[in-house]
């Protein structure tokens, strides 16, 4: 369903045994790469705790943004993606090119994601997909303006959405968890994880060469 021109949600998109083993999946692979609080290159420390999965993931210092190849306290290459999530890729997002960043959010209960656009990535011709896991998320998504209207849309586990065309560049964030809304994740909370294509497309196969 299209929430607001680009943006569309798919809910329940994954069947509880799916949001089961892909929670078990990011839990396992957290064991390499722990979730921590990354800090604004402002110096404030978020409430979300995060890690990532794939060949880059988003990283926040006071160097500023970007995607890295390694977990910033490990030193490791972040854990590869769990098959599902090239899956659900290729059929929300591209697929030709596959995702190369996923990024983890894990949500306890009081944290939140302020308003934001996800615009570190090289091309913004691919979408952002984010699947939910765990805790319903009170999400908030706005236009290309800061302070454009926003609309308020309940994230729950195992729905999938989507930011792209009209939507790729538009102000989103999480207000608040509704705590002990699913028994999904141990101990409670919510963790998102968002699919990127951050880097450029490489050149397609077959494609003429300048040489
Ligand atoms: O947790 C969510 O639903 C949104 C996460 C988000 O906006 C991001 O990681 O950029
Ligand atoms: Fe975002």
């Amino acid at each position: 369903m299209e929430v607001v021109p680009g943006f569309t949600l798919s809910p329940g998109r994954l069947d509880a045994k799916a949001q089961a083993d892909l929670l078990n999946a990011v839990l396992e692979a957290a064991h390499a790469a722990p979730f921590h609080r990354q800090v604004t290159p402002g110096g404030k420390p978020m409430s979300v705790e995060m890690t990532g999965l794939g060949p880059l993931s988003w990283v926040t210092d006071g160097r500023g943004y970007r995607y890295e190849p390694l977990h910033p306290l490990t030193g490791a290459p972040w854990p590869e993606m769990p098959a599902i999530l090239q899956t659900l890729w290729a059929e929300f997002g591209d697929a030709r090119v596959p995702a190369d960043a996923c990024l983890v959010n894990r949500y306890r209960e009081g944290a939140r994601m302020s308003l934001h656009r996800d615009e570190d990535e090289a091309d913004y011709a691919f979408p952002v997909l984010s699947i939910s896991l765990g805790d319903t998320a009170v999400f908030r998504i706005g236009g290309l303006q800061r302070n454009d209207p926003t609309r308020s849309v309940r994230l729950a586990s195992g729905d999938v959405c989507r930011l792209a065309g009209p939507a790729r560049l538009a102000y989103h964030g999480v207000d608040r968890i509704l705590p002990g809304s699913s028994r999904l994740v141990p101990g409670g909370g919510r963790i998102n994880l968002t699919l990127r294509r951050a880097r450029p497309a490489p050149p397609l196969a077959g494609a003429p060469t300048a040489d």
